[in-house]
């Protein structure tokens, strides 16, 4: 295998730290346990000489192949590796869970395309999150958001109940507030920005620098799922860890469950590495490749699903619904978005004053799915309080002003035209617009140049 690195270290993560781990040729510091420098690793092949291309062309220029020169990753759907030897020197390979070469390929990409020294891929995006909460210790402090994905929010009630570990959550779009909570226990600061589902804004570079200010060791972690490295790069805004649902936008399609780590630092990649062999949450070779290929296409959807998410944005803020979307000026946060990110994403929500209202729109959609989830090349429409943060329980979502009545849009690559006409239909047929069908719409018009309003028994 030329290109694929090494990736199997296998004991205590301070031992292992002293192993060779490479990424995109650069190799990371190999020395002894005593601090002796051993000799570098052979840099993987690559003909690019160091030089990197535009974003676009990155995504689709993957380096290493077999000794096929197969185009697309090969599928090493194998559990073990044989060795030459009984102590298995020389090898790269053993043992799937440890380091698999279709893993290490996917990983090498995702490193350049997120800016990183080194990525890790796990099962999901909640065994990213677990995999960097494992670098907690009872006693230590996490500093994160009042608005947060419900799964995110159900792990660290789940570390502050059984692990003794403090959770502070509070309203991270106020540096102030964050401020006066960071301290020389603050082990961790987790930010979501844009956060699920409120699309709040979160200050990275600032809250970075108060965490590390408050305890330098402090790790500041940032979920990038809402925009992917295409559109945001925390690691260049002063985060410690990148991690995102690979699920979402990086694969596209809503074929297949993962989660992406992207660290600048090779001790903490060591330590992220160790609890991946040891818990065995590694991603599968096949969900790599599939990971991978979706990867590809990540500019051209996203790109499509955000200009349509701007459009929808715009039409239902000019039916006077409160909408939540980083791409429209009234964005209380508009402009310190566009300082950290390369657009706004395809997720937008909006209120409309009624649980009920609510309900009777989510349903009445045809073309979006009644779906959690989002960065699929499908739009979905979901109840947020119902469906991806049922988790949190009624009284806490009161408290932290959740709106009960809140629909979440993740909006795909369809024809923007057909998106409208089907929300409007809806929102006509929910009541929550006091126009005529005509007034809103044409392309859902019949012969008659009638929306047809009666094929949804909904009331
Ligand atoms: C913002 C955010 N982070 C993390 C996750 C977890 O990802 P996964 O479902 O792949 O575990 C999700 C959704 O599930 C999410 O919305
Ligand atoms: N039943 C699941 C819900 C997953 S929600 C997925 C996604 N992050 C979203 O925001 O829609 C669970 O309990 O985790």
């Amino acid at each position: 295998m030329s290109g694929f690195a090494p990736d199997r270290p296998g004991g205590d993560p301070a031992e292992e730290s002293s192993q060779s781990t490479k990424s995109l040729g650069k190799t990371f510091s190999r020395v002894d346990l005593d601090g002796h420098d051993l000799p570098p690793s052979p840099a993987p092949s690559s003909p690019r000489n160091g030089k990197r291309y535009a974003l676009a062309t990155e995504l689709v220029y993957t380096e290493g192949t077999d000794q096929y020169n197969a185009s697309s990753t090969p599928i090493y759907q194998s559990a073990t590796f044989k060795q030459t030897s009984a102590g298995g020197e020389g090898a790269e390979y053993d043992y799937t869970r440890s380091g698999n070469p279709t893993r290490t390929h996917l990983e090498r990409h995702l490193a350049k395309i997120m800016r990183a020294e080194r990525a890790l891929v796990v099962s999901s995006g909640m065994g990213a999150l677990d995999v960097i909460t494992r670098l907690l210790r009872p006693g230590d402090e996490v500093v994160t958001g009042d608005d947060l994905y419900g799964g995110t929010n159900r792990l660290l009630k789940y570390l502050a109940t059984n692990s003794g570990i403090v959770v502070h959550h509070l309203d991270t779009t106020k540096p102030e507030s964050v401020k006066r909570v960071v301290g020389p226990k603050t082990a961790m600061v987790l930010l979501e920005t844009p956060t699920n589902p409120l699309i709040k804004i979160v200050d990275i570079p600032t809250i970075a620098k108060l965490a590390h200010k408050a305890n330098p060791e402090a790790l500041v972690a940032v979920d990038n799922t809402m925009l992917s490295p295409l559109l945001q790069n925390p690691l260049e805004l002063g985060a410690d860890i990148v991690y995102e649902s690979g699920t979402k936008y990086l694969s596209g399609h809503h074929d297949l469950m993962a989660g992406v780590l992207a660290v600048n630092s090779s001790a903490i990649g060591d330590k992220l590495y160790f609890t991946i062999n040891a818990s065995g949450c590694g991603l599968a070779p096949f969900d790599s490749w599939l990971l991978m290929r979706g990867i590809k296409t990540l500019k051209v959807r996203m790109e499509q699903q955000q200009s349509n998410a701007q459009r929808i944005a715009e039409f239902l803020e000019s039916h006077g619904f409160k909408v939540r979307y980083p791409g429209l000026k009234s964005h209380a946060q508009y402009e310190l978005h566009n300082s950290m990110a390369r657009g706004a994403g395809a997720v937008l929500s909006f209120e409309t004053g009624s649980i009920q209202v609510s309900e009777r729109i989510v349903e009445a959609a045809k073309l979006w799915a009644i779906s959690v989830s989002f960065g699929c090349v499908n739009s979905l429409i979901s109840m947020p309080c119902r469906m991806s943060h049922a988790s949190i329980d009624a009284k806490t979502r009161k408290e932290r002003a959740l709106p009960e009545d809140i629909i979440r849009l993740c909006v795909g690559i369809e024809d923007a035209d057909d998106l409208i006409d089907d929300l409007s239909r809806a929102l006509v047929l929910a009541g929550a617009v006091n126009l005529t069908p005509e007034g809103l719409y044409a392309a859902e018009k019949g012969p008659a140049g009638k929306l047809d309003t009666q094929s949804n028994n909904i009331f």
